[in-house]
């Protein structure tokens, strides 16, 4: 039976051939744009830096004049102001960031240099070329500045601000249902009846996609029924980009989430070999894509970070999609029994004598979240293995997996 499930690596490309990018373009100003995906490829309008200038706080001078004892300073130039052409055989104060006057070519640092009346005296010989930053030495007018489908972080924003550009063309944010089923669930705040549990994975949910920057589209609590299940994900398909819902997705009589995407649209992929997991879902209502995560909100947690997040990224528009930041470590426990799943495990990512090891937490139930705000990551078992302590596995830090 176990055999028969996906591989998560064979699932995770199948999401990712299917993701399509869902929402429109739309202007942005610079400071609103943060964290967003470009849409469009923004092209530099001026050359940056638009003229040469001084790396330094010193005197602009020709070179052909570095044999003179001392020179005369015949103008001051601050940064801002557009200078007159050189003087020959003269030398100009400047300061950094100021435009370096036509005729020079060097820039002597004021350390190196003694005011002597009006003139100046360079305790160095001056050599060509000192001291300048050139003209376009960061950018060319004309030249694409970063690629469509770039993520824009702060320094992205700073080069566009560089280049003129008040806005930039980005997809607007994933509007993204979140829909837990279940009848067990009360709302935080609510009494809890005997048979009831809090509703968890509603608020982890919510969050996990508003720290990828997502807009989530909270519904209320769908009943175990296959017609509730039904008008909820058909109102949510009309209501948002993206749907993610949890529980209801395995193989019992309470399970609905499966017959309902069949019977609005259709099912692309079920059960996967990933522990925690296994029963996720996947399949479109129309155009809209549907995620059915486990209920178990450690499998919530693992199959949002792991596939999920990935495959949202794609339907936002990101491309050139770099995997989050993984590190090879050894581990401080053994696996001695091999499973046909590929395992998420807990962990915390531990130093001793200077070296890193990974310390398992203690429960690794996927009804349990307790451990995961104990553990600092996820450490991958490989399928059909076994592992004696110090074998190395692939540790993903829980802030690679939301951010990276
Ligand atoms: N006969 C089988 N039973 C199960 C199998 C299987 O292969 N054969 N797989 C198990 C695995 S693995 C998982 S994972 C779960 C997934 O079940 P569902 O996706 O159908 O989820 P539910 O049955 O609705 O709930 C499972 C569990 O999670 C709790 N839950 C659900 N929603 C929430 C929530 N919003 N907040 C907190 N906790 C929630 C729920 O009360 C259940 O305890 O199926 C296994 N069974
Ligand atoms: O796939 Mo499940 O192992 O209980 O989360
Ligand atoms: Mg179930």
């Amino acid at each position: 039976m176990a055999d028969s499930l996906m591989n998560v690596d064979d699932a995770l490309g199948q999401l990712l051939k299917a993701a399509r990018v869902l929402p429109e373009a739309t202007a942005r100003p610079l400071g609103k744009a943060l964290g967003n995906i470009l849409a469009e490829t923004p092209v530099a309008a001026v050359t940056v830096p638009p003229a040469d200038n001084s790396a330094v706080d010193g005197y602009a001078l020709n070179s052909r004049d570095a044999s003179q004892p001392s020179l005369p300073v015949s103008q001051r130039i601050a940064a801002g102001q557009d200078p007159l052409p050189l003087e020959p055989g003269t030398a100009a104060r400047i300061f950094t960031g100021a435009a370096v006057p036509e005729g020079a070519d060097t820039v002597m640092m004021q350390e190196n240099a003694t005011l002597e009346g009006e003139e100046v005296v360079f305790s160095r010989t001056p050599e060509a070329n000192q001291n300048i930053r050139p003209a376009g030495q960061d950018i060319q007018a004309g030249e694409t500045l970063i690629e469509a489908g770039t993520r824009l972080e702060p320094w992205h924003l700073g080069l566009l601000a560089s280049a003129g550009l008040p806005q930039v063309r980005v997809y607007r944010p994933l509007r993204i249902a979140v829909l837990s089923s279940g009848d067990e669930l009360v709302t935080p705040g609510q009494p809890l009846a005997p048979g009831q549990i809090y509703n968890s994975n509603q608020t982890m949910l919510q969050s996990l996609v508003s720290a990828a920057g997502w807009e989530p589209v909270p519904f209320e609590t769908v009943a175990d029924t296959f017609d509730a299940t039904r008008n909820a994900l058909q109102r949510a398909s009309e209501e948002a980009d993206v749907i993610i819902t949890t529980g209801g997705v395995s193989v019992g009589e309470e399970d609905h989430i499966r017959d309902a995407i069949q019977s609005l649209g259709q099912l692309n992929l079920w059960r996967m070999a990933i522990k925690p997991g296994k029963p996720l879902a996947f399949g479109h209502i129309g155009d809209t894509p549907i995620l059915g995560l486990p209920g178990n909100p450690a499998a919530v947690l693992v199959t949002f970070l792991m596939l999920g997040r990935p495959f949202l990224r794609c339907c936002q528009g990101e491309s050139g999609l770099t995997t989050p930041a993984a590190y090879a470590l050894p581990l401080g426990f053994a696996v001695p029994r091999a499973q046909s799943r590929r395992e998420y495990q807990r962990v915390r990512c531990r130093q001793l004598e200077g070296r890193q090891w990974l310390e398992a937490a203690s429960n690794q139930s996927s009804g349990v979240l307790s451990t995961a705000c104990w553990s600092d990551g996820l450490a991958v078992i490989p399928e059909n293995e076994t592992l004696a302590v110090g074998d190395t596995v692939l540790y993903y830090p829980f802030s690679s997996l939301l951010y990276g």
